[in-house]
């Protein structure tokens, strides 16, 4: 263990090895997103049937709560995104389009 600007850094860490962690969790995190998109997609198809509305704000807000909880004030803007990316129709990236699956408004 080394001391660099007052964080212990272990002697034996190699960025690259890292990199490979955190290039599997993103992987991971997408692939969630992307099954509570399909699970949030078939809630609200239901509900709609059903003659109710798509979003529902008091449900929104637990989960925006719940993001603050555990990660603060960014958390909240993380859980919009994502209650975002949940909201209507999934459909797939275009192939280079840069960005993931997009809820249409
Ligand atoms: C999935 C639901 O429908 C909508 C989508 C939500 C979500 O993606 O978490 C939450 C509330 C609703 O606005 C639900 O009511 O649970």
């Amino acid at each position: 263990m080394e001391q660099y600007e007052n964080v212990a850094v272990q002697t034996d860490f190699h960025i690259d090895s890292a990199r490979e962690a955190i290039d599997a969790l993103d992987l991971q995190i997408i692939e969630i997103i992307q099954r509570r998109q399909a699970i949030s997609l078939q809630i609200q198809q239901k509900r709609m049937s059903e003659g109710g509305t798509r979003t529902v704000l008091s449900r929104e807000e637990r989960i925006l709560d719940r993001y603050a909880t555990g990660l603060g004030a960014r958390g909240t803007a993380l859980a919009l995104n994502i209650l975002s990316l949940c909201r209507g129709r999934v459909t797939t990236a275009e192939p280079g389009a840069g960005g993931g699956p997009q809820g249409a408004r």
